[in-house]
């Protein structure tokens, strides 16, 4: 399933919040955006998901969910939005109720996200049991759960620490390797846009229109902390959002 936006335009009020933008995210593929503090980020991630309508243009979803599609659009949030009082399978069996689905197939998929996941062994603890990179592994293996077309990660890494994140980026990477996912994956993190991303969006702030749409050929799992390749890459990225990002920076200095 490919997701197509033409020309979509947002606002709020007075602030124009995106402007023109038209991109499309083919199956299988990691879409990053990044850009300033403010560029509108979340907002298209919102609006891709349904939670808002555009102001104009259009945002399709083309082609036939994948097998087993229980939903077409999943989020990831930073902040995981676990339930407390639920194990791990608790919380990933969430995604999956009010499905209508046997207790056996439920928890055929519950197995089978926790063993492609690395957490079967940890399916009984409660969340205040388990690390900030665990827990956002469960919120992964419930997005996972439904099978969706595309999953929308809004800053999912950025509540954790430098380690926990580059153990979640290769996590992240191998279970791309091993079934290729659809995801648009919102960051502030520059290092993370170039390891995850086959393309990268480079908004400009206010209203967020498209910059630039980076491509980066190498596979993810060829891609590694200290290569060259990306540190240029990542050089680029950082040339196209400095001035931008110094403009954000001073408004909230002198907001
Ligand atoms: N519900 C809302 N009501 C009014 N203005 C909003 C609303 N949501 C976002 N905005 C404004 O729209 C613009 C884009 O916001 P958005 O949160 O999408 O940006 P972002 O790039 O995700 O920001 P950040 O990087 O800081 O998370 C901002 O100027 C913001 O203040």
């Amino acid at each position: 399933m490919e997701i197509a936006l033409e020309r979509v335009s947002h606002r709020y009020g007075a602030t124009e919040a995106l402007s023109d933008i038209s991109l499309a995210i083919p199956a299988g593929e990691i879409l990053c955006v990044v850009g300033p503090s403010g560029c509108g980020k979340s907002t298209l991630l919102r609006l891709i998901g349904g939670l808002e309508r555009p102001e104009a243009g259009e945002i399709s979803l083309i082609g036939a969910p994948p097998e087993n599609c229980l939903n077409p659009l999943t989020y990831i949030f930073q902040d995981f939005a676990l339930l407390p009082w639920r194990t791990v399978e608790g919380n990933v069996e969430l995604a999956l109720e009010h499905h209508g689905m046997t207790r056996a197939r439920r928890a055929g998929i519950v197995a089978g996200v926790l063993e492609r996941t690395r957490l079967t062994e940890f399916a009984g603890a409660l969340p205040r049991q388990i690390s900030g990179g665990m827990k956002q592994r469960v919120a992964i293996a419930r997005a996972l759960a439904v099978n969706p077309a595309v999953m929308l990660m809004d800053e999912p890494l950025s509540a954790l620490d430098s380690q926990t994140r580059e153990l979640l980026m290769d996590d992240l990477v191998a279970l791309w390797t091993r079934q290729p996912f659809t995801a648009v994956y919102v960051t502030h993190n520059l290092a993370e846009a170039v390891r995850l991303g086959h393309r990268i969006v480079v908004l400009s702030r206010r209203p967020g229109r498209v910059r630039e749409v980076v491509e980066i050929d190498a596979p993810l799992d060829a891609r590694g902390p200290g290569d060259g390749a990306l540190e240029a890459v990542q050089a680029r990225l950082w040339t196209l959002m400095r001035e931008e990002a110094m403009e954000a920076d001073r408004e909230i200095v002198d907001g």
